[in-house]
């Protein structure tokens, strides 16, 4: 699967896939990166890539003409490509989000920087629009690095354990159960002593009420989509 990143920062995003996971999937060539700066398509005299906000407003915006140029290169080049934009203006990423893109074969990333991308843009090239949440960045890298990592732990052969996939928080709507490592006891903190009996149903049973008091607790809306749900199933 590959990923474009169309962003004005490649440095800012070149070093995730330095380490870990990411760098070995690269290695694999399960997934590869690349990269397209819209400053590198201004046709201005100085690559000027923003201008102030036309009605007046806070702050620059960024221009149309460099990223109309590059997003015409990128689909030009893979008419299959998926045109992700990152703002705050859009639907919440989600995990089936995640697990949805994870059949795409490429996927570009737009970073809007200082107070975002005409509307232009979006409206011309956006086969999805998504936020990471409820809070504003400085500009779309990291937003583009979350999703895609997210998305990436759902590649087939990504993750070196895909069991791990199966058993996670958002899986179903709860949060996943307090997970334990040796040793048994550390320092008087002890595991619950059901983990440790190798009664597999009655684990299961445990874990799924602690699951329940987690997802009470952190996010009772979820709690209560999974009681409706499983009153449904009924
Ligand atoms: C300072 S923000 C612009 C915020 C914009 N003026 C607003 O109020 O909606 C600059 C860029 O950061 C990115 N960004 C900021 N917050 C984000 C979020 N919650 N989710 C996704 N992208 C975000 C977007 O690419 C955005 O164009």
């Amino acid at each position: 699967m590959k990923f474009t990143f169309v962003t004005l920062f490649q440095n800012i995003v070149e070093g995730y896939f330095c380490d870990s996971i990411l760098k070995r999937a690269i290695e694999k060539e399960i997934l590869s990166i690349e990269f397209l700066n819209p400053r590198d398509f201004s046709s201005s005299k100085h690559n000027k890539v923003d201008d102030t906000s036309v009605g007046g407003g806070a702050g620059m915006v960024m221009n149309p003409q460099p990223l109309f140029d590059a997003l015409d290169e990128l689909r030009a080049k893979d008419e299959d490509v998926h045109v992700v934009f990152l703002t705050p203006v859009a639907k919440p990423f989600r995990q089936n989000d995640a697990k949805r893109l994870a059949k795409k074969s490429h996927i570009a990333f737009v970073s809007g920087r200082y107070e975002g991308i005409d509307e232009r843009v979006i409206e011309k090239y956006a086969d999805e629009v998504f936020s990471i949440g409820d809070y504003i960045l400085t500009g779309g890298e990291l937003a583009s690095l979350v999703m895609c990592d997210a998305v990436s732990r759902n590649v087939d052969g990504v993750l070196g354990n895909s069991d791990s996939l199966s058993i996670e928080s958002f899986e179903s709507e709860l949060l996943e159960a307090p997970s334990f490592s040796k040793p048994q006891n550390y320092e008087n903190y002890c595991v619950p002593s059901e983990y440790l009996k190798g009664n597999h149903s009655k684990i299961r049973s445990l874990k799924l009420a602690l699951s329940e008091c987690k997802t009470k607790f952190f996010r009772p809306e979820q709690l209560l989509k999974h009681r409706t749900r499983k009153s449904y199933e009924k």
